[in-house]
């Protein structure tokens, strides 16, 4: 039986900021049902390459496909309301409103609707497609265990709890795919391990598939089931977490293991 189109692929993708090269000739696919990561060190291009899929960035040269479709010059709405879902590296929720409130925003945000069904609701409309809605969103606080603060303003919660409602926020619009940079950054352990528990949930019971960038390699050699490594804008690997573990020049390139050539010399007594 052929193997099923990817739910994702990037094919030659390039990105320059003026003489600064982000990305070079980067190819991959992400298949449906994957939670996929990409890592690599400091500006290697990881959120560059995502800004490309979320639409933020378009390639300097190169193309972009979801389920099929060439999304390369669609700007991020269009791509949003096809069923690309993102998080951001830093957090972008509405402080001084309710965890309840921001994380409908993000649903009115792309209802077929709009903004004319919005205001209407606000004055009495439409409010069997905001139940509709509200039940769901319930489901989704349920589900990432944060009922306990449904009606605190956002901007209040300590910072674990916050990257949990900007998760709830990007998956209260059911993308198809899933774009997460750095869910786990600035979390204790405890936080880590609830964040990794909800991406395999995501992943496995709502059928979610992830593109995920991770600084913290325990997580993604734990979580993903493939791994892309970029280094200087370039692709160098891409496999299992195990075999790129394994792979020598990720090893040197990544992970800061000297080969043999580059370890000082013994010091002779
Ligand atoms: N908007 C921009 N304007 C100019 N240069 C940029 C821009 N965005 C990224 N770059 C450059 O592109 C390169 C790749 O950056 P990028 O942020 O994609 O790397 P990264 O792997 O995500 O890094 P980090 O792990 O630090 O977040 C870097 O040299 C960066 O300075």
């Amino acid at each position: 039986m052929a193997e099923e189109a990817p739910i994702l692929a990037a094919e030659h993708v390039s990105l320059r900021f003026g003489g600064v090269r982000a990305l070079t000739d980067v190819s991959f696919s992400v298949r449906r049902g994957e939670i996929f990561s990409i890592i690599g060190p400091n500006g290697a291009g990881k959120t560059s390459m995502v800004n490309c899929v979320s639409g933020r960035y378009r390639p300097t040269e190169g193309r972009v496909l979801f389920e099929g479709q060439d999304i390369t010059r669609l700007g991020p709405n269009r791509r949003a309301s096809l069923g690309i879902g993102r998080t951001f590296q830093n957090l972008a929720l509405f402080g001084h409103m309710s965890v309840l409130d921001n994380i409908m925003v993000g649903r009115h945000h792309l209802l077929k609707t709009g903004l004319l069904r919005g205001m209407l609701y606000w004055f009495g409309g439409a409010q069997k497609e905001e139940l509709e809605h509200r039940r769901e969103v319930e489901e989704i606080i349920d589900f990432l265990e944060i009922q306990h603060v449904r009606k605190a303003p956002a901007g209040t919660l300590p910072y674990g709890l916050r990257k949990r409602v900007e998760l709830a926020r990007a998956v209260a619009v059911r993308p198809r795919l899933i774009l997460l940079d750095e869910p786990m950054a600035g979390m204790n352990l405890e936080e880590k391990e609830d964040m990794a528990r909800f991406i395999v949930d995501l992943n496995e019971e709502w059928g979610m598939t992830v593109l995920m960038i991770e600084h913290d390699m325990g997580v993604v050699m734990d979580i993903s089931h493939r791994v892309m490594v970029l280094d200087f804008g370039r692709r160098i690997a891409e496999g299992q977490p195990e075999e790129v573990l394994a792979d020598p020049h990720v090893r040197r390139a990544y992970l800061g293991e000297a080969d043999e050539v580059t370890q000082p010399a013994e010091e002779v007594v």
